[in-house]
C-alpha cells in the first residue's frame, strides 16, 4: 500500500511496549516498524527510550556508542530503515559518549534515511528534572547531560523538527525549528500519569496551532511492571489543532495521513507568522 504523493506522505507512531530486555526490545521495535511500513508509513517513529526502561538509573547500563555503527541499536535502526527504504525517527535511547577521559550519557534520537544512513541525532536538549510533591520526583540530571543543537532534518516531503519529551514544553524549541522550515514536529515522549492527562494532548496542540504545522507525539504503551508507568497516547496533531490520530495506552500503532497543504493553507489564511512583531520581540537561535 503507497499513500505517497509529492504533498503528502503516511506517518506511524509506534506505541511500543517496552521491557527490561533490550535484546527483545530491538526484536519487537523492529517487527514493528515492518508492520508500518507494510502498512504504507514512509516516515516511522519509534518511543522515547525505547530499548530501556525509563529510569535514570538504568540508563548507564543500557547507554550505547552510537558512533560505532555496529552498537545494537543504531544497527538494527540502520538496517530496518535500510530494508523498508523508510525515514526512521529512532525514538530515543541511552547514548555513551567519551569526553576526555569521562563518560557522558545522553536521551539520543537517531534518524536515518531510507538508504539507511544516519540523517540527524538529536540530543534531548531540556532535561526532566522535575518534583511534583506526593505525586512524581524524576531527575534525568542525575546521569543524563543534555544537548545543545535545535534538530531539522530534509525528507522528500519536507523538513521535520525533532524534539524528545520535556522538550516539547519549551516552545522556543518548537519556533526555532519552524524557522528553519519544519512543516511537522515529531517528539518521542514519555509523559507520566500525573503530567499525561493533565498536559500531554494540550501540549501537542498547542505547538501545534503556535507554529502551523503537525505534531506528533510518540509514548511507549504503559507497562506495570515497570517503575514508570507511561501515559501512551500516542498521537498526532493537525495544522488546525485537531487530533487527526490517536490510541490508549496499550501497544499500538497510530496512522496518519500527513497532507502538507494543511500547513500552505492554514499559514496562509491565518498568517500569523508573517505578522510576528519583529520590531517588539526576536527569539534568536545560539
Ligand atoms: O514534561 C512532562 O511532564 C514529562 C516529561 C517526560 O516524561 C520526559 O521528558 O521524559
Amino acid at each position: 500500500m503507497s499513500t505517497t504523493s509529492t504533498k503528502s506522505f503516511r506517518f506511524a507512531g509506534i506505541q511500543l511496549h517496552v521491557t527490561s530486555d533490550k535484546e527483545v526490545n530491538l526484536r519487537h521495535a523492529v517487527e514493528k516498524v515492518k508492520e508500518a511500513s507494510k502498512n504504507g508509513a514512509r516516515v516511522v517513529c519509534l518511543p522515547e527510550i525505547f530499548n530501556s526502561p525509563y529510569q535514570s538509573s538504568l540508563f548507564p547500563q543500557y547507554a550505547e556508542d552510537v558512533s560505532d555503527p555496529s552498537s545494537p541499536s543504531p544497527k538494527a535502526l540502520s538496517d530496518v530503515a535500510k530494508e523498508e527504504k523508510i525515514y526512521l525517527i529512532g525514538g530515543s535511547i541511552p547514548e555513551r559518549e567519551a569526553i576526555n577521559g569521562e563518560d557522558k550519557i545522553y536521551n539520543t534520537c537517531l534518524i536515518y534515511g531510507p538508504d539507511g544512513k544516519l540523517l540527524a541525532k538529536h540530543r534531548k536538549v531540556h532535561l526532566f528534572d522535575i518534583d511534583v510533591p506526593g505525586k512524581i520526583t524524576f531527575r534525568e540530571s542525575d546521569t543524563l547531560t543534555g544537548g545543545n543543537d535545535v534538530t531539522v532534518f530534509p525528507t522528500e516531503w519536507c523538513d521535520i523538527g525533532v524534539g524528545i519529551c520535556y522538550d516539547i514544553r519549551f516552545p522556543e524549541l518548537a519556533q526555532v525549528a519552524t524557522s528553519k522550515g519544519s512543516k511537522m514536529l515529531v517528539y518521542p515522549g514519555a509523559f507520566n500519569m500525573t503530567t499525561g492527562p493533565a498536559h500531554w494532548e494540550l501540549l501537542l496542540r498547542s505547538r501545534a496551532v503556535d507554529n502551523q504545522l503537525f505534531v506528533a507525539g510518540v509514548a511507549p504503551a504503559r507497562n506495570l511492571e515497570s517503575s514508570y508507568h507511561s501515559w501512551g497516547h500516542t498521537s498526532v496533531i493537525e495544522p488546525w489543532g485537531s487530533v487527526l490520530s490517536t490510541t490508549e495506552e496499550g501497544p499500538s500503532i497510530v496512522y496518519a495521513d500527513i497532507d502538507l497543504d494543511r500547513v500552505d493553507d492554514f499559514r496562509s489564511s491565518i498568517p500569523t507568522l508573517r505578522q510576528k512583531r519583529r520590531d517588539l520581540y526576536e527569539l534568536v537561535e545560539k
